[in-house]
């Protein structure tokens, strides 16, 4: 079944996470933007509860979009552009934020690590029983992931609004694909690019020794 007119799917929101890789494996950061844009979307449609998580999501999107609208936006149509230009003109805070507080380099980072959640999740989702909880699988992931990122009382809250997250069949009828065998098919065709993409930036900030910027 697809999608009602109008209505907000998911198959689309994760495309541009296939769309922003080239055959040059580069990212685009337009449509990588686009994907984090409608998982906020998506995110705001689950409850007030986590918009302190939104909230942040969008501050990073927006500051990138600013970056990739602005003057300089050359050097940021892709992610491999930016970080040559950002190194190279000594734009990046390597030790403490300080001169750069918000460079593309240490605000990519911190999307980059949700992209690890968002992948640890999505295959927790598809391969779960269908009576799994949708709240211990997002904590699961979480933990496994951004949560080794988070001061306790970001953890405490994260996993205090995990626990409203309906039942796994409930969510995967929110995707809005059709029924949950379709939405579990789609998840196994959006995994791969979304494995891929944060597969090519864990290299390149890797190389470039970035994993840890403050
Ligand atoms: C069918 C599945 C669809 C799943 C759709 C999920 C939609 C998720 C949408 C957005 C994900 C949120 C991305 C959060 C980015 C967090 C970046 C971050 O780590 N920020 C912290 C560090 O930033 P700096 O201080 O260094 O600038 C910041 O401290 C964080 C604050 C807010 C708390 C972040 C908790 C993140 C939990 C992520 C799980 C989202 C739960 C969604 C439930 C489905």
């Amino acid at each position: 079944m697809a999608a009602a007119p109008g209505a907000f799917s998911l198959r689309e929101v994760l495309a541009g996470f296939q769309e922003c890789v080239t055959e040059q494996r580069e990212v685009l950061l337009g449509p990588y933007l686009c994907g984090w844009r409608g998982l906020v979307r998506f995110l705001n449609g689950l409850g007030a509860i986590f918009s302190f998580i939104s909230k942040d999501a969008v501050a990073k999107i927006q500051i990138m979009e600013n970056y990739c609208g602005g003057e300089r936006r050359e050097e940021y149509r892709t992610l491999q552009a930016m970080v040559r230009y950002e190194l190279s003109g000594g734009l990046v805070d390597l030790q403490r934020r300080s001169a750069h507080p918000d460079s593309g380099c240490r605000t990519v980072l911190r999307l980059h690590r949700a992209l690890r959640w968002l992948q640890l999740f999505l295959e927790g989702l598809r391969t779960a029983r269908q009576d799994a909880s949708t709240s211990a699988i997002c904590t699961d992931s979480y933990n496994a992931s951004l949560a080794a990122y988070h001061p306790w009382v970001v953890r405490k809250a994260a996993v205090v609004a995990f626990c409203t997250l309906p039942s796994r069949d409930a969510f995967l009828e929110v995707m809005n694909v059709g029924g949950p065998e379709e939405a579990v098919e789609m998840l196994g065709d959006a995994l791969p690019h979304i494995r891929n993409v944060y597969g090519i930036t864990q290299e390149l900030y890797e190389q470039h020794h970035l994993l840890d910027l403050p």
